[in-house]
């Protein structure tokens, strides 16, 4: 790909106590547009303005967004006096899950705020307005759903065809199927405002906002700093029910047999792939459990030291190529499962189930799975193709999004559990568009 690069000036520096934009919690330091946002309880990075951006798809797309990244950042004059991961010029990412169809995009803010171990700063890149008044937080109003794409009963049916081809098949073990709902605003939607209860609700996870595909996901895909790399795979869940505390959901989660399965098969197809670039790699021999407000995960943290090559050690972006899809969003044997997806779901993922978050010019980052997610999707016209007013009703001046869900599927599910399970993952996106705090 041939791309032309102007020089960049980015310039760093420690946000001092004493400063108004030292103690306000990150995301309420965006002033509004489309927010950039990459935190989790507390720390992370937020962006906003643009001072390049790539969009890409293909099965190359991870390369072209590292052969962009590793150019642009030669064009950059860097000033930076805090020297953290994340500091300097920074791109924040997102990947489509699948080579076709969906497109992919990096954008590099003209301001990023930035928070590690107790220590803010600011990056700029030329000479933005950093003094931007910060709009108020405007309520999406009313919120009303219809199908998607795979609506619930269709996600059923695909799930019973799933379990019937793996059975015929032998060889596949695990599909992850998916599917979206439509939620339609009667305000326009102000993403700030998802973001704000999506982090307030689900401190844990990472609240994520790449160019309109928002989210709060607890996956971590992968993380570098340095040399030390790390990744939190999840696979297997239940939900609350009634009658049942944490404790006993968490007991029958480690003792499922079948959830255990699921869990394994994603552990180890992050293993494999990662193995290759580390010369250590800790893979925890049991899972624990994470908890969450609407689910409980089998979780493993996967650690490793990257090994030296001729440049360095592996890039992570190149890295990303690699391990996704894990068969936590994709299946087992996964070329195969993830072939089969398109057929049986007839949905567009998009960037839902792909890398997101950040990276920066020394190939630190963090990228997670898009996971409890959606995506804004162009307001309807206000008025028909003859140009008369378009009937009030759902999106007509309001917003509109796409959320996503899905789940593994074994040749053992049952298909009105896995409805049960996706609707419960759908609940944090529909609990923040609602408002619930
Ligand atoms: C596919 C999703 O979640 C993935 C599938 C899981 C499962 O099947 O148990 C658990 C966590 C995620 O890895 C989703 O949230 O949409």
């Amino acid at each position: 790909m041939a791309n032309t690069f102007r020089r960049l000036t980015a310039r760093t520096r420690r946000i001092e106590r004493g400063d108004a934009r030292h103690d306000r919690p990150l995301l309420e330091l965006l002033p509004g547009g489309a927010p950039l946002s990459w935190v989790r309880a507390g720390e992370g990075l937020v962006g906003w303005g643009c001072a390049a951006r790539l969009c890409t798809s293909g099965p190359d797309r991870f390369a072209d967004a590292d052969s962009w990244w590793v150019e642009l950042a030669e064009h950059f004059d860097i000033d930076d006096s805090v020297g953290l991961p994340g500091c300097g010029p920074v791109a924040f990412a997102s990947l489509a899950f699948a080579a076709e169809p969906g497109e992919s995009v990096l954008v590099v803010p003209e301001v990023v705020i930035g928070e590690r171990d107790g220590i803010r700063w600011i990056t700029t890149i030329g000479d933005p307005d950093t003094d931007n008044e910060i709009a108020p937080v405007h309520p999406p109003g009313t919120v009303s759903y219809s199908d998607g794409r795979l609506s619930s009963s269709g996600y059923r049916q695909a799930v019973s065809d799933a379990v019937r081809v793996m059975r015929e098949d032998g060889e596949l073990a695990k599909i992850v199927l998916a599917h979206d709902l439509v939620a339609d605003t009667s305000e326009p939607l102000d993403e700030r405002f998802l973001l704000h209860n999506l982090a307030a609700r689900y401190p844990s996870c990472w609240t994520f906002a790449v160019d309109g595909l928002l989210g709060a996901t607890p996956e971590m895909l992968l993380e570098r700093q340095g040399y030390a790399v790390r990744s939190r795979v999840l696979a297997g869940t239940v939900w609350p029910r009634e009658g049942w505390d944490d404790d006993e959901l968490a007991t029958e989660l480690l003792t499922s047999a079948k959830n255990r399965a699921e869990h394994a098969y994603a552990t180890r197809s992050l293993a494999d792939a990662l193995r290759a670039f580390c010369s250590e790699l800790e893979v925890p021999a049991e899972p624990q459990v994470l908890r969450l407000r609407n689910v409980l995960h089998l979780a493993t943290d996967v650690e490793g030291k990257l090994a030296d090559t001729p440049d360095g050690a592996t890039g992570l972006l190149s890295m990303l190529a690699a391990v996704h899809p894990t068969a936590a969003v994709g299946g087992t044997p996964t070329r195969e499962a993830v072939r089969r997806i398109p057929e049986l779901e007839g949905m567009d993922r998009g960037r839902y189930a792909g890398p997101v978050g950040w990276i920066d010019t020394a190939g630190n980052g963090e990228f997670g799975i898009a996971l409890r997610c959606a995506q804004v999707e162009a307001a309807e016209e206000p008025f028909e193709e003859d140009g008369s007013a378009a009937a009030p009703g759902p999106g007509r001046g309001g917003g509109r999004v796409r959320l996503f869900a899905g789940g593994g599927i074994v040749p053992d599910s049952e298909p009105d559990l896995e409805v049960a399970e996706v609707e419960a993952k759908l609940l944090p996106v529909r609990e923040a568009l609602e408002g619930v705090r």
